[in-house]
């Protein structure tokens, strides 16, 4: 991406040693209800987070509150978010704003959420970077033409003075993208920002915060339902149930060597593997009441390999299973629910 102001250098992909934010466990509890419960994950600077799951699986609560945007109370957030090693859950309301604007970029699937209908597509572009950049008025509208060109909007001057309204959704979409990048974040949160769209105009999208993540060496946390969305961008993966984090891999090994039933059920859910197969495979059943969530594993009612006692009665702990590779369930072993993860030997039938 072509900017004036503050160039990035290209950093590195995900090395263990460059983590931009670390979030270790995590939880949300709003009133009775447990949403997101000990979810821990790490996001390498320059490098792609993918969180997956349904509908209900506490993504976005999961994002944010380890971003800082869920209001303690009314909900209450425990655990720990660093953000280069300083933790957002804790951090005060006036520096929390300036890691918002300036740190962290947000793109929603409803433009609502983050376009202001009565100011025009110019007010929104420059608004953040005058104040938390200090650029002039006429800085600041050339950053915004780089801003529209890189998000491959076509004719960049004459969208300036257009209002929301006055733009398709794709056109929507990438206006979002880029005031999120308006400041030039070290991390972009994409919250199913393609999911209304066209699979071309998706693709397209995912395309182009492709390349500029990679010019830029920012990091970004992409989530979705669909795991082909995920796979087009992602290059690890958490895959989120019931307000845990129930198996995390990098993309190839999650796609290849998938360990919990959740996850597998997933993959076997995909249109692509639907029409490989001949026909749709569901996941019956529908994620746990947040208030009322089972006391053993999570998934225990919809699973199709439970069987081991512990499943109904204990939580699995988070179980190693290969470099990076972590999963929760009895069942996390390789031949795919023939025995536990945790090596205990104690086995229970498929159903
Ligand atoms: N303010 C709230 N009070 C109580 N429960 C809530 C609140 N907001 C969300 N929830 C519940 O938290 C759970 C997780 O919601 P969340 O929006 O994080 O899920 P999600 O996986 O992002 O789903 P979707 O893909 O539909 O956005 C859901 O069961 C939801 O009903």
């Amino acid at each position: 991406m072509r900017t004036t102001e503050h160039p990035r250098p290209a950093a590195p992909a995900s090395s263990d040693g460059d983590v931009l934010l670390d979030v270790q466990d995590l939880a949300v509890r709003i009133g009775p209800a447990e949403i997101v419960n000990g979810v821990s994950f790490s996001v390498p600077r320059g490098g792609t987070l993918g969180i997956v799951g349904e509908s209900g699986s506490g993504k976005s609560m999961t994002v944010l509150a380890a971003t800082g945007l869920i209001g303690s109370p009314p909900a209450r957030v425990s655990g720990r978010s660093l953000l280069d090693g300083q933790d957002i859950v804790r951090m005060d309301p006036r520096r929390l704003r300036g890691v918002h604007g300036r740190r962290v970029g947000f793109v929603f699937q409803d433009p609502s959420t983050s376009l202001n209908p009565v100011l025009t597509v110019e007010q929104q572009l420059t608004e953040a970077p005058r104040f938390h950049l200090g650029l002039t008025r006429r800085g600041a509208r050339r950053r915004a033409l780089e801003l529209l060109e890189a998000v491959g909007i076509p004719d960049p001057p004459s969208r300036l003075s257009a209002y929301p309204h006055q733009l398709s959704g794709g056109m929507k979409q990438r206006v979002m993208i880029a005031v999120a990048l308006a400041c030039g974040p070290d991390l972009l949160v994409a919250d199913e920002p393609t999911t209304a769209l066209d699979v071309t105009t998706q693709a397209q999208i995912l395309e182009r915060v492709k390349e500029l993540q990679e010019s830029r060496g920012m990091s970004v946390i992409w989530i979705s339902h669909d795991l082909g969305v995920v796979s087009g961008i992602a290059d690890r993966v958490a895959v989120l149930y019931g307000g845990q984090v129930v198996e995390s891999a990098p993309l190839e090994e999650l796609f290849t060597d998938p360990r919990h039933p959740y996850t597998r059920g997933l993959l076997a859910a995909r249109p692509q593997t639907a029409r490989h197969k001949g026909e749709l495979a569901v996941i019956p059943g529908s994620p746990p009441d947040p208030r009322h969530l089972p006391p053993g594993c999570v998934f225990w009612d919809r699973c199709p390999v439970r069987g081991d006692p512990r499943c109904e009665t204990e939580r699995p702990p988070q179980t190693p299973v290969g470099p990076g590779h972590v999963v929760r369930s009895f069942y996390g072993d390789r031949t795919g629910g023939t025995g536990p993860a945790d090596g205990s030997g104690r086995r229970g039938g498929p159903r």
